[in-house]
């Protein structure tokens, strides 16, 4: 019998989070500074300004360095939170650069401190960048199977750029996908 879409899909995360704690540090690095480049291109393309990010943990591509360069040409960068009422969604909260201003969530994953004033709307991001586990070649992603990321792309526009960031080995031929997932536009591989 055909394996469930479901244990297919928690195998292929099993197996691309552990090759991603095996990185070395040079590893890492190498491959988040390789994503600014092609990153540049999409979003002088686009014309953005507002940008949601996420802070790394268990070794995701970083995306520091993209911040970075973007906060310095006056971009606005807002970061995901868990939301403390709906299940399963995030929010978007400005990110000012200020360490003190972020605290370990439940996962152990660093994001803002909830401050109601810092929260943009859904509908006023240009481009998100998401952390993947494993993509394909269509754009379809896996996650670490909260479904926060499906949850929340499901409310957003189709006008908002959805890029998915990760290493050249989370990138397989054709993943089993569930009707809920919600395809990147672009995805971007360092
Ligand atoms: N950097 C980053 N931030 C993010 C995400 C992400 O993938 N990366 N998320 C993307 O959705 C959300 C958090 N989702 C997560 C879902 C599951 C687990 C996790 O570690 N699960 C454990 C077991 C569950 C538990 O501890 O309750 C595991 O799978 O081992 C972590 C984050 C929001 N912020
Ligand atoms: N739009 C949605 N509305 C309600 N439930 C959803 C939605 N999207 C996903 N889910 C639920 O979330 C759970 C996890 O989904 P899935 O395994 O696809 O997560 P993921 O894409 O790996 O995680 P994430 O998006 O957090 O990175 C599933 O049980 C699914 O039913």
């Amino acid at each position: 019998m055909q394996e469930s879409i479901q244990s297919q899909r928690q195998q292929l995360r099993q197996i691309m989070r552990n090759k991603r704690l095996n990185l070395s540090e040079q590893e890492q690095i190498q491959a988040s500074n390789s994503i600014i480049v092609p990153a540049m291109a999409l979003i002088e393309k686009y014309k953005a300004t507002n940008f949601a990010f996420y802070l790394p943990f268990n070794n995701e591509i970083c995306p520091l360095p993209l911040i970075n360069e973007l906060s310095a040409q006056q971009k606005q960068i807002y970061l995901p939170v868990l939301h403390p009422f709906s299940k399963g969604n995030l929010l978007f909260i400005r990110y000012d650069n200020c360490k003190k201003s972020l605290k370990l969530n439940r996962f152990g994953i660093l994001e803002p401190v909830l401050n109601v004033q810092k929260i943009l709307p859904l509908n006023q991001l240009d481009i998100i960048f998401t952390p993947l586990v494993a993509c394909d070649k269509s754009g379809n992603r896996l996650g670490m199977g909260g479904g926060f990321y499906d949850r929340t792309l499901a409310q957003t526009s189709s006008n908002l750029i959805k890029i998915g960031l990760g290493y050249k080995f989370q990138q397989v031929d054709k993943l089993p996908v569930e009707h809920w997932d919600m395809p990147l536009d672009y995805i971007i591989l360092g």
